[in-house]
């Protein structure tokens, strides 16, 4: 149902907001002497972000900010494998995965993984096929280019939410083809994929055009260039800026915030939806 996500071994409640805690498992932190030790380490950043209010962890094992190189499947999945089944099994997590890539989405979620998380919106060849036989709720980014040149001059030839809201549509339907149910999506605009900053505000002061689609949406734009760019800011500044943006894009219709200030931006969504709802529901 609407308000009812199954990711699963798990039920999520989105008719509320949501935070999804980011995990990083950077590659440098898993060279082989230090596997262990950066295992229980992300274990532990994991544990911190549940106890401040995470409904989910989100790990990747590619990175794909601006300029970032293209990782093997089998790269990205020595990276999270063991982060996922210790998230599953010592802290019952549920784990969203970030991924565009077929093979990882089949390992990942025989590892336990609740959510699938591709910022390629599923278009590498098969993640349609193992998105739908995952059973798993997917999250379909938009983002223009690959992270080594999306942010070069990025142009449209419409208006930013426009092309968003066309290429969401575009992908629900490819979707829908494939026999993955329109229930199990997640929207996100992908603030800072092939954007600029300029694209990146009116996108989100226009956000609410996504309610269209009737399903839940993601945003995630913390620490990200965008409050760089407008507050100055280097990214370990970046909270105040993030917590504005949280909260507007909660107003805006987002269920599902990414970010890497858990408490912070748990507090910041329920004071949000407190006066959005002129109350605390029962
Ligand atoms: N669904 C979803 N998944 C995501 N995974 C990531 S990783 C962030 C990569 C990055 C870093 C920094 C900039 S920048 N140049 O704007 O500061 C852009 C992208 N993000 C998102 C997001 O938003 N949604």
């Amino acid at each position: 149902s609407m308000n009812m996500l199954h990711c699963g071994r798990h039920w999520l409640d989105i008719s509320f907001p949501r935070v999804m805690g980011v995990l990083n498992v950077t590659p440098d932190s898993f060279s082989d002497g230090g596997r262990h030790i950066a295992v229980d380490d992300a274990l532990r950043h994991a544990e911190r972000m549940l106890a401040e209010g995470a409904a989910i962890i989100d790990v990747g094992g590619e990175s794909t900010r601006p300029g970032a190189s293209p990782v093997s499947p089998q790269q990205e999945l020595d990276r999270v494998a063991p982060v996922i089944e210790g998230l599953v099994r010592e802290l019952d997590a549920l784990v969203s995965v970030d991924t565009s890539a077929p093979e990882v989405m089949k390992e990942v979620t025989a590892l336990g993984a609740g959510m699938l998380n591709d910022v390629r919106a599923l278009r590498r060849e098969g993640a349609l096929q193992a998105a739908a036989r995952s059973g798993l709720p997917v999250c379909v980014m938009h983002m223009i280019g690959e992270p080594g040149d999306m942010q070069d001059a990025p142009h449209y030839d419409q208006e930013i939410e426009s092309a968003v809201e066309q290429f969401l549509a575009d992908r629900i339907g490819a979707c829908e083809a494939a026999g993955l149910h329109r229930e199990r999506l997640i929207l996100d605009p992908g603030f800072g994929f092939g954007k600029t900053v300029e694209h990146n505000l009116r996108l989100l002061n226009r956000m609410d055009t996504l309610k269209r689609f009737e399903l839940p949406i993601l945003a995630g734009m913390s620490r990200k260039s965008m409050i760089g760019k407008v507050l100055e800011r280097p990214v370990e500044e970046r909270l105040s800026g993030g917590l504005a943006l949280a909260t507007l894009a909660v107003e805006r219709g987002a269920r599902l915030l990414r970010v890497h200030d858990v408490g912070p931006t748990v507090d910041a969504a329920n004071m949000t939806w407190a006066v959005l709802q002129e109350g605390l529901e029962p």
